[in-house]
């Protein structure tokens, strides 16, 4: 049952949730494989790695991996996921899965990550990778539509931070701008690898009039996201969930910005937040206390994001979920975000005004009907005392 008060705020139920359109601008595309899949790619390819056979089991298994309090941690289980996407057919089929996922969980709109040099170990070249993940992305898509969902898909290059190749990545993401590719992204451990070691990628992407986002501000502060915005020139932070360092909040509630929060909420900085992941990373201690309560209250351009569903067990309505439940979010806060994250989207402009107002909104705005009519579902044949 919705409930319902009269400001307009409805809360959302679980089956509401899932249906509700929603924008996804960080998943990882090796951190969002389902568990059977992995357990067939790894016999098809002969890994003999996998510390469990058993989907269920291994799905358990990541999940408990991945909850080690330290990013670096975290990071060691994508070794598996990686190692069985090391062909064109397996990342078709991964790419496809992911899509139908997203779709089946009423994401309409995701852009989806992955480092494309991870994926050479079977002899592809940088250029099948990225055409074999494209060619699973519509498939997917194909596919959703067959059931019913809508979604569209758009691919994130990430580069290594720890690695090298991050111009050739770069010049990656702008040959595949036209066909598949929307932007550019840095990952891996944070601390001792800052995005000022890859200046000449971002240089070329700016000069290129190309979109990227930099994991910035996860398990290393604020000096990171300096950087990120100051030196590199980010157009959104992948987490930047630590801005909160940056602001501070009196006894009385009052609450100060320092200069570089304030310039990452006034010039409206999308901030990827993803907060099941954070707790697992140990960037905060519990959904109540994750900044994204605080950030949505001051109206940073805060964004929900799954970061990685298998190593999170979790979901873009699985988010939103506990977020209802921890801060008695309701549908029009749902709304917010999902505006938020489609006016954040690398997509061109007049997409994502038309993904706005043809999709969002008149999702939200059924969904906000429907309690008129159970309304009169349930007074009906009970017509008595109703005045
Ligand atoms: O939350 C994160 N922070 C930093 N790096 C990450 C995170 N999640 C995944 N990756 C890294 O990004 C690579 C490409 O998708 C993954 O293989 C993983 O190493
Ligand atoms: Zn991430």
């Amino acid at each position: 049952m919705t409930s319902q008060s009269i400001q307009g705020g409805v809360t959302p139920t679980p089956d509401q949730i899932r249906r509700a359109p929603k924008v996804l601008l960080h998943d990882h595309l090796d951190g969002g494989l389902r568990p059977g899949t992995i357990v067939d790619l790894a016999r098809e390819s002969g890994y003999s790695g996998l510390p469990e056979s058993d989907a269920d089991k291994l799905g358990i298994w990541f999940r408990e991996a991945a909850d080690s309090g330290s990013l670096e941690r975290y990071l060691e289980t994508f070794s598996h996921t990686v190692a069985v996407m090391q062909t064109r057919a397996a990342l078709v089929r991964v790419a496809a899965e992911c899509a139908e996922d997203l779709a089946e969980d009423g994401v309409v709109y995701a852009e989806v990550r992955y480092a494309p040099e991870q994926h050479l170990d079977g002899g592809l070249s940088l250029e099948e990778v990225v055409e074999a993940v494209n060619e699973g992305f519509r498939e997917g898509e194909r596919r959703a539509r067959a059931n019913g969902h809508r979604i569209r898909v758009g691919a994130l290059l990430t580069a290594m931070r720890h690695a090298a190749r991050a111009l050739e990545i770069a010049e990656l993401a702008n040959r595949y701008r036209d066909s598949g590719v929307v932007g550019f992204d840095i990952a891996g451990a944070e601390a001792g690898h800052p995005p000022t070691r890859h200046l000449d990628a971002f240089e070329y992407l700016k000069r290129e009039n190309n979109h990227f986002t930099i994991h910035a501000g996860e398990a290393f502060g604020l000096p990171s996201i300096w950087q990120a915005l100051q030196w590199c020139g980010a157009d959104r932070l992948g987490h930047g969930v630590r801005i909160i360092d940056d602001i501070e909040v009196a006894d009385d509630g009052s609450v100060t910005l320092g200069r570089l929060a304030a310039y990452v909420r006034d010039k409206r900085i999308p901030l990827e937040l993803c907060p099941s992941s954070n707790l697992q990373t140990g960037a905060a201690a519990s959904f109540a206390e994750h900044p994204i309560g605080l950030l949505r209250r001051l109206h940073f351009r805060a964004t929900v994001n799954t970061d990685n569903r298998l190593m999170s067990g979790t979901s873009m309505s699985r988010e939103f979920e506990q977020l209802v439940e921890t801060f008695g979010y309701t549908l029009d806060d749902m709304q917010w975000f999902s505006v938020n994250a489609m006016k954040s989207a690398f997509i061109p402009f007049d997409e994502r005004l038309a993904m706005i107002n043809d999709v969002v909104k008149p999702g939200y705005a059924e969904l906000k009907s429907e309690w008129l009519f159970q309304q009169t579902a349930s007074t009906s044949g009970s017509s008595a005392g109703q005045g």
